[in-house]
């Protein structure tokens, strides 16, 4: 796919725009940009009150320099708290966020700031979707998924009963801002939960990304030039899509590699520490690619490559990886069925013919999803 070109400034800052006429935005990637964002915010919305939506182990560590830049920029911060994790994408939740920007009295020209993973940003991006009927909000990612994917596109919402992101809106930010030094206070965990979303660009329809991810994914834990490499070139694929299909009504639900698997499962190990959203991602793409193999659509060695590049970074391929308790094979067929890529009951998967080569493959005869899951569960008779 062509990527927009990406800019590189002389601080070592890279920026991007994701084009969407008049609400056209940029990406700015690199070190230091906390300390920076009171100045890129007032050169967008002058004097504005700004409520920071932010979790408190963020808080803990970065919501001070955040607050302290914008004061110095003449904005008038106001954080709203949440507690970590996918639990707080919830109605409660949404409740209280909305709540406390009502009482900091956030105007329909003021802002809500993101200042999280993307649980953070699909939470508040949302509030800010709701609030007044829609204020602007600004995504400051601080986890590598956030960084890499969920600040980029304007898909904001809460978790169901029914299912994963059932509720929300498309509603995109004025800016992304993503400061690749908070990277160093995020747990690995939660570094290679992100990861997979990394590892899904190369997957989805860039083969050398991928091949170069296998040589560098140390580099890129590590930190320095590989990270920000991988950082940018992932939001570059991100942001080509989006500028295409904004709202997933063609080639954007290529992104949901991984995804009809992996939410099934978030949901069935009821949106807790023991699955994080890029763990589950990283069993369903070896799932899609194991699934391809056994329809005959691609190479069983690729499905293999797949779960071994996946395996080597530490990530789960696996549903006996899941610790714990799931629904039965009814559950999960259940689950997937909430998939908000079904049409009249017809379940669509996102498929391989190879790495790289993935495709949008609609009407997938349910039977066949629900013997290679129970197959999946006996322990596979897959690659
Ligand atoms: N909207 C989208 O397009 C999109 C795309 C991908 C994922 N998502 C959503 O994103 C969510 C997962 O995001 P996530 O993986 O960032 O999870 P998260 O928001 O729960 O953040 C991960 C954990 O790391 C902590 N943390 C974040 N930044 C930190 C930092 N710099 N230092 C120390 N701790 C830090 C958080 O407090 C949290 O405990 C899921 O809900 C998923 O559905 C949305
Ligand atoms: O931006 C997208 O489009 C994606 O599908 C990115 C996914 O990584 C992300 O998890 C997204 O929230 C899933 O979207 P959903 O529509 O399946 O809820
Ligand atoms: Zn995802």
């Amino acid at each position: 796919m062509p990527l927009p070109a990406a800019t590189t400034l002389p601080s070592d800052v890279t920026q991007l725009r994701v084009g969407l006429g008049d609400r056209s935005y940029d990406i700015v990637i690199g070190p230091g940009l906390l300390a920076q964002a009171g100045a890129r915010i007032a050169a967008l919305r002058p004097g504005a009150r700004v409520g920071i939506v932010t979790d408190r182990n963020v808080a803990e560590r970065h919501l001070g320099t955040v607050e302290e830049s914008l004061r110095a920029a003449g904005l008038v911060p106001t954080p709203v708290i949440v507690e970590p994790g996918e639990k707080s994408k919830s109605f409660a939740v949404l409740e209280q966020v909305l709540d406390g920007l009502l009482a900091a009295r956030i105007e329909r020209r003021d802002l809500v700031l993101a200042l999280g993973g993307g649980v953070v940003g699909d939470l508040a991006g949302f509030a800010a979707a709701a609030l007044r009927r829609g204020v602007d909000f600004v995504q400051v990612p601080t986890s590598l998924l956030a960084q890499v994917d969920s600040s980029v596109g304007g898909k904001t919402g809460i978790n169901s009963r029914h299912g994963k992101n059932l509720i929300g809106a498309f509603h995109q930010p004025i800016l992304v801002l993503a400061d690749t030094g908070v990277l160093d206070t995020l747990p690995l965990r939660e570094f290679r939960s992100g990861y997979a979303e990394v590892a899904k660009y190369g997957l989805i329809d860039n083969a050398p990304f991928f091949t170069w991810l296998e040589r560098k994914w140390q580099d890129v834990f590590g930190g320095g030039p590989a990270r920000i490499e991988a950082i940018a070139t992932s939001c570059a694929s991100k942001a080509a899509v989006v500028s295409r299909d904004e709202k997933e009504t063609g080639d954007r639900a290529l992104l949901n590699l991984g995804h009809t698997f992996g939410h099934a499962l978030e949901a069935g190990a009821g949106f807790s520490q023991r699955l994080l959203h890029g763990e589950a991602v990283a069993i369903g793409m070896a799932q899609a690619f194991r699934f391809s193999a056994a329809q005959g659509l691609c190479a069983p060695a690729d499905a293999e490559r797949v779960a071994a590049h996946l395996k080597a970074v530490g990530l789960p391929t696996r549903i006996a990886d899941i610790p714990g308790e799931l629904p039965d094979t009814d559950g999960l067929m259940d689950l997937i069925a909430q998939d908000k890529k079904v049409s009249r009951g017809a379940l669509t998967f996102i498929l391989a013919r190879g790495i790289g080569q993935s495709f949008i493959a609609r009407d997938v005869d349910p039977a066949a999803v629900r013997s290679f899951l129970e197959a999946e569960r006996a322990g596979g008779a897959h690659p």
